[in-house]
């Protein structure tokens, strides 16, 4: 899903940026990067794996400036080596860094209107360079040395014109400082706050969610709106204007659903409440379809599922037991790239507690079923613990059709759900009765936080594609590309022109 920061303060600013992102790495596991800028020149460190593991404290101290980005990635476009960590770097005009949460569906079109038309070199497959180099190319447009706020938001309006899809994007340009916006449906999240800094002066922030903002002493200002960009000088001085011509808000629900912390808030909509309403309305579903259920009790599949898991079993007035032990080291499987890898971590994540299973009638819950990869190894689990009846349920819709806005789900055939009933889901995934959630309900749920918002992303769940001219041809073509099966890794070494540091 992808984490992004940007930050300006009044004074070194790496260390919060590290600080954030170790907020955001649930939403990017494959790498990181943080770039600065001080006295005209950007410093960066970024590579593959978690933001613990590619910066150490000397490397975070030596990076200088009093304003930076940072970035961690879970790709959607192109391998996942460190040739694509991001940010990216263009060195025209100014010397612009850009960290991008999203995916660009027209992005192929783009990278050849870029080379052809704006006479500009890609050197990765990655759509994070093209939304980079379509935002150079429309501000060198302007043709300023020195670009004004409204050059910045001119080239952020063009961005709009041109760029279709997800975006969530936060750039830097040296010596000038920092800018944010968000595509013009607002697929992707992105929150500006601020504090006080010293000698009274206002320090900003922008990521990806609050909890981000609330770890580092930022206050929420609120949401950056739908084609909204917000610009922060490297002098602390914030502007913020619409820079699309329409524009509506269709948050992405899978962020409720899965990959949001439950302590963000999102368009001001709190995700641990919605999680909290999903329990109350997979509840009433259970009771609607058996109002006599024998169930014992409610065991939640660690972590994503704890809250609603909570509130489900509160309102069937069952037992709310903590029936699997997660191992903390092993990371988000459902983000790991590889079928092989999901498997295997599945198992040495989560390890059942076999009293809260002997002879009991179970009902597991969890946030989701994607590919079947969790709960078809878990429902075994808990009949190997002894559990004499294993229920399932889930507290979001089945998951039936690809995702192009920035979840690497490229490819229907791969979905447990995809032109399955529920019985057949439910036989497959070896449960004694399984219980989706209605999409009219999850919708309720997320609405209910924030009754101004009109719509949500859910593509996933209705097959409907709202941004981007979305076909079948276009469908065939990403799963071609990044079906299972289909080799992501470039050797960094080879193709790399990252900049290393
Ligand atoms: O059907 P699947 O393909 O297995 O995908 C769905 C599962 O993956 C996620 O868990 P994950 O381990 O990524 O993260 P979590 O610890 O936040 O629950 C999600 O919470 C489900 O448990
Ligand atoms: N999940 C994301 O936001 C991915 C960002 C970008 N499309 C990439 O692949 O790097
Ligand atoms: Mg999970």
């Amino acid at each position: 899903m992808c984490g992004l920061v940007g930050i300006v303060g009044a004074t070194d600013v790496a260390a919060d940026v590290y600080d954030a992102l170790t907020m955001l790495q649930h939403r990017g596991q494959d790498a990181a990067g943080i770039m600065t800028c001080i006295d005209g020149k950007f410093q960066q460190r970024k590579g593959e794996g978690l933001v613990r593991d590619v910066f150490s404290g000397p490397q975070i101290a030596g990076l200088l400036g009093n304003f930076g980005i940072g970035h961690v990635r879970y790709p959607t476009q192109g391998s996942s080596g460190t040739a694509l960590a991001q940010p990216f770097y263009v060195n025209s005009p100014y010397g612009i860094a850009l960290a991008h949460n999203g995916n660009l569906t027209n992005a192929s079109q783009l990278a050849s209107e870029l080379f052809r038309s704006d006479l500009r070199h890609l050197n990765t497959d990655s759509d994070s360079e093209v939304l980079l180099n379509v935002f150079a190319h429309e501000l060198q447009r302007r043709g300023k040395l020195v670009p004004e706020a409204a050059d910045i938001f001119a080239a952020v309006s063009a961005v709009h014109r041109r760029c279709e899809g997800a975006y969530a994007a936060v750039a830097m340009l040296t010596d000038l400082g920092v800018v944010a916006f968000r595509d013009p449906n607002g697929i992707r999240p992105l929150v500006l706050g601020v504090r006080e800094g010293p000698r009274q002066r206002k320090e900003y922030m922008v990521a990806s969610e609050s909890v981000a903002l609330d770890v580092l002493g930022f206050e929420l200002l609120g949401d950056i709106q739908p084609g909204e960009a917000v610009y922060i000088t490297a002098a602390g001085e914030m502007r913020r204007h619409q820079c699309a011509e329409s524009h509506r808000l269709l948050p992405c629900i899978f962020e409720h659903v899965y990959f949001a912390r439950p302590d963000s808030m999102m368009d001001g909509v709190s995700v641990y409440k919605t999680r909290m309403r999903q329990g109350e309305r997979l509840a009433q579903k259970v009771m609607r379809e058996r109002p006599d259920q024998d169930i014992d009790v409610v065991i939640p599949i660690p972590d994503t599922s704890r809250v609603a898991g909570q509130s489900l079993a509160y309102h069937l007035g069952v037992k709310f037991r903590e029936g699997f032990m997660k191992n903390r080291y092993i990371g988000r499987t459902f983000i790991m790239p590889g079928q092989n890898t999901r498997k295997k971590s599945v198992r040495q994540k989560l390890n059942p507690v076999p009293l809260e299973f002997e002879g009991k009638t179970v009902m597991l819950i969890d946030d989701s079923i994607v590919r079947g990869t969790t709960c078809r190894q878990i429902i075994q689990m808990a009949r190997d613990s002894g559990a004499s009846k294993v229920y399932f349920a889930s507290a979001a819709p089945p998951v039936r059709y690809p995702n192009v806005y920035g979840i690497d789900m490229p490819a229907a055939n791969e979905l447990i759900a995809h032109n399955r009933t529920v019985d057949e889901i439910c036989e497959l995934i070896g449960a004694d009765w399984l219980v989706y959630q209605d999409i009219e309900d999850l919708l309720a749920c997320s609405q209910e936080g924030n009754e101004s918002i009109s719509g949500f992303e859910s593509s996933v769940f209705d097959g409907i594609y709202q941004a981007g001219n979305i076909d079948a041809d276009y469908l065939t073509t990403i799963e071609a590309a990044r079906g299972e099966g289909v080799s992501r890794n470039q050797d960094a070494a080879v193709v790399g022109l990252h900049n290393d540091a």
